[in-house]
């Protein structure tokens, strides 16, 4: 997990103003049979010391909406870096990635930052929460961020603290919740704003295998009740059989 994704805060994720808090539940349901997301045939390379580095090697990918997919692969195989073009963190170098209607490779950096803004939400394997703030102020922030309306905010914090079971402990900062809580406050910081789409870059990987399933009932839990996609990355088999979709990425590639 070398890229862009792991640097990046979730606040760096909303950086631009914008019209916020438009997605409604039965625009998403009507939606259902057609892919949320679409990848086809991409290609991602660096220039590592004056070298061709071919990360991805024609990926083909399409998730639907209400699933949990999770690709799974040995580190440097490239699921981090397939994570950032889904994202619309980083682009293509060929091919085609469509959220939506959206097309994510043509887009201008605005554009793509207005998309995040307004339809992904991030998950990071560190939590990524504010050390200063409860996690009330943490899940708060994110919808300053947003630009969500102040009114909106009380009812909306109050409900993504309960709907990840931590209303008891809204008042506590992070340093004073377990590693498992920790993450279900940045779930609730990640739905906030109700995206479609959840990206979650192992994170369960610093939890024990107790906590890991409870982050994975609370996932299951957010699919029905917020209809959201998620798509995660993991190495932990246990946490594969819960998948609606597995993919197994391989030096670049999938592979079946
Ligand atoms: N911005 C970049 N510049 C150069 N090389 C990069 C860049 N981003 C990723 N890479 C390289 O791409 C390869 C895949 O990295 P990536 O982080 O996608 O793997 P991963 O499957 O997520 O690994 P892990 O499971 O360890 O997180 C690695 O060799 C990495 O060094």
């Amino acid at each position: 997990m070398t890229s862009w994704f792991r640097k990046r805060s979730t606040l760096e994720a909303f950086s631009v103003e914008e019209e916020p808090f438009s997605n409604s539940t039965s625009s998403r349901i009507i939606g259902l049979q057609s892919p949320l997301l679409t990848v086809r045939d991409v290609h991602r390379s660096f220039q590592v010391g004056g070298q061709q580095l071919d990360v991805l090697k024609g990926i083909e990918m399409e998730l639907r909406p209400l699933q949990l997919v999770m690709l799974k692969g040995r580190s440097g195989s490239g699921k981090t870096t397939l994570l950032n073009l889904i994202g619309g963190l980083d682009l293509p170098t060929k091919g085609e990635i469509l959220f939506q209607e959206h097309a994510i490779h043509h887009s201008s950096d605005d554009e793509r930052t207005l998309i995040r803004r307004k339809e992904i939400g991030f998950i990071f394997q560190s939590y990524a929460l504010m050390p200063l703030l409860s996690a009330w102020e943490n899940v708060e922030l994110a919808l300053r961020m947003a630009g969500v309306p102040r009114s909106q905010w009380k009812e909306r914090v109050n409900h993504c603290l309960d709907l990840v079971g931590l209303s008891k402990r809204m008042h506590h900062r992070p340093y004073e919740l377990s590693g498992g809580e920790q993450q279900r406050v940045a779930i609730a910081k990640a739905i906030a704003h109700r995206p479609s789409l959840i990206l979650a870059d192992e994170p369960t990987a610093e939890l024990d295998s107790q906590m890991g399933a409870q982050i994975m009932s609370v996932f299951r839990s957010i699919i029905a009740t917020e209809q959201v996609t998620i798509c995660m990355t993991t190495h932990d088999p246990t946490i594969l059989e819960v998948a609606d979709h597995v993919y197994e990425m391989v030096d670049g590639r999938f592979v079946t």
